[in-house]
């Protein structure tokens, strides 16, 4: 039996893209759920002049794919109202308190205030001052504030950001969403990790050789050329998504399954990460920048040719680094990280490659020349499992060495009706559960990190490499890896091209 959560909700940003594509469809599945159930509504605010009809017809539009009956949408959206609103306009506050205390007594919320901030940063200072002196918050319930990446532009950035909301918010209110964190595979790490002795027991750099972490997207950069030219795949999708992933897979073992303690050891991991010096950050990691290229029977543009994207961008749509992290466990272990758009395919999958055997005892009897590394994938999307690549003999008369792998999947249909992450996100901080959103010690460490190798970039006037549009990257981050003598076990191009679609 599903808890019924009571708040209210308000939205700022209320007609952009992210709270129609996800937010209010997760919302929808709470109530299918009975997570939220009668006592929830949500304002909706944004400037544009809305009526609180319309705001629920798009409300009930951009849940049409999960398929409500007309009861269902119809009782749903009635919790919705909406209110014009400029951020910047104090006035319009009092009308926001007005219907908040309005809804909060007619849905009987015990001033329960979940605030979403889906709306560029720049605001997010002037939103929570104005929600603490116009007294939006309330004294007998929880007041807690949700906020969207990217949670600053840089150390100093996200530092003044951070001082400003916590003017006004705790840290224990601040719930600082990296959807990742919500994905069914990355809350699995922790389980595979501590859960299982034969693979805790050698998770160190007595036994792994290196780690690889890669966030493969085949789209472009769609709508968003205007942001992403201004941030690019390394504030995009290293200093949040990534570091977090690396996290988790380096933290050591809480004593306790709980939200501080895994935060403590996720800070710990964070603060063993090499911070490089310039020259460091231009040997260990490398950028790129997709061209056109013809790629399964279509034309696809160069980034500089996106809309909104200036002509002359040196912004990277591609990074591939190679990470060190100076502690006990994992020194002299690379971790190497990659992440890209308009790669040969929408991939995210981690590979944990084992260290080889002591010494090859079939290389003598021409059996192997060299044996494959045990390796681990996690596979994080599309498909969601793990795999264990193994060596074994060949059945039969001789004796053959044969790699084979231990694969689970999860079910097509288990993946399907799993909860989105935004789904989870949001129910988690309606419940007070901070541990998979960001704390501010693991946001301002990540831009310590990724600061250092956008300054080496920017102060490098060499050509930024590019790659075809529909390939993993640039040569350059497949001889960062070959310098190491290692190579990237996940090469979805090699399929491409032998399929000829490359
Ligand atoms: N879209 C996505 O997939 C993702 C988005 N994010 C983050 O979520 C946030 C929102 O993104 P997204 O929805 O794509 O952005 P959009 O540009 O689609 O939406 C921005 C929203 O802000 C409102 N707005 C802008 N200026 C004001 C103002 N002065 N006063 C009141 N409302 C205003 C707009 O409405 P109006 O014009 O009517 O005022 C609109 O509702 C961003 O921080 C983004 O980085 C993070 C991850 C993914
Ligand atoms: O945060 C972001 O993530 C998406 C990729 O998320 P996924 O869940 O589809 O893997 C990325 O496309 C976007 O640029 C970035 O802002």
């Amino acid at each position: 039996m599903n808890e019924e959560q009571t708040a209210l909700f308000t939205i700022f940003g209320a007609t952009g893209d992210l709270a129609q594509r996800k937010l209010y469809p997760s919302l929808f599945r709470l109530f299918r759920k009975g997570f939220i159930k009668e006592h929830f509504a949500v304002i909706g605010t944004a400037r544009r002049e809305w009526s609180d009809d319309y705001y629920r017809e798009i409300v009930t539009t951009s849940i049409n794919s999960l398929k409500p009956t007309e009861e269902e949408a119809k009782a749903f959206a009635s919790h919705f109202y909406y209110q014009s609103h400029d951020v910047t306009d104090t006035t319009h506050y009092t009308n926001l308190k007005n219907l908040a205390d309005k809804l909060d007594a007619e849905y009987n919320l015990e001033g329960n205030r979940l605030f979403y901030l889906a709306m560029a940063p720049n605001f997010f200072g002037t939103i929570v001052n104005h929600l603490s002196s116009e007294k939006i918050m309330t004294e007998n319930g929880f007041n807690r504030l949700v906020i969207e990446k990217p949670f600053g532009t840089s150390y100093e950035t996200a530092a003044e950001l951070n001082e400003q909301i916590r003017a006004v918010f705790s840290e224990d209110q601040i719930f600082r969403i990296d959807h990742y964190l919500g994905k069914e595979m990355i809350q699995n790490i922790s389980a595979v990790r501590f859960g299982n002795n034969i693979f805790e027991s050698l998770w160190n750099n007595r036994y792994i050789d290196n780690i690889q972490v890669t966030l493969a997207e085949d789209l472009g950069v769609e709508e968003r050329g205007g942001y992403y030219d201004k941030s690019g795949a390394l504030k995009d999708m290293i200093q949040n998504h990534i570091l977090q992933v690396v996290a988790l897979l380096a933290m050591e073992a809480p004593n306790n399954f709980t939200e501080k303690e895994i935060r403590e050891e996720k800070i710990k991991a964070l603060n063993a990460v090499k911070i490089y010096n310039e020259q460091e950050a231009l040997d260990n990691f490398v950028r790129g920048q997709y061209v056109a290229n013809r790629f399964k029977n279509e034309d696809i543009i160069s980034y500089v040719d996106e809309p909104n994207v200036n002509p002359e961008s040196r912004t990277e749509t591609f990074v591939a680094g190679k990470l060190e992290i100076n502690n006990f466990r994992w020194k002299g272990v690379p971790f190497y990280i990659r992440t890209g758009k308009q790669l040969s395919t929408k991939a995210a999958r981690i590979n944990i490659v084992f260290k080889a055997t002591p010494t090859n005892i079939f290389s003598q009897e021409d059996i192997c020349e060299k044996l494959p590394q045990n390796i681990l994938t996690i596979y994080i999307q599309p498909t969601e499992g793990f795999s264990l690549s193994l060596n074994g003999k060949e059945p039969g008369p001789g004796f053959e060495i044969d790699p084979v792998k231990l694969d689970f999947r999860t079910p097509t249909d288990v993946v399907a009706n799993s909860p989105e992450a935004y789904e989870k996100l949001i129910l988690d901080a309606l419940q007070g559960d901070a541990t998979n959103f960001t704390h501010w010690d693991e946001v301002s460490q990540s831009w310590r990190i990724v600061d250092v190798i956008r300054q080496a970039w920017d102060n490098d006037s060499q050509p930024i490499p590019t790659y075809p549009a529909g390939t993993m990257g640039p040569a350059e981050a497949f001889d960062l890896l070959a310098k190491d003598q290692h190579e990237w076990v996940y090469k979805p191009d090699e399929w491409y091209r032998e399929h000829g679609l490359l």
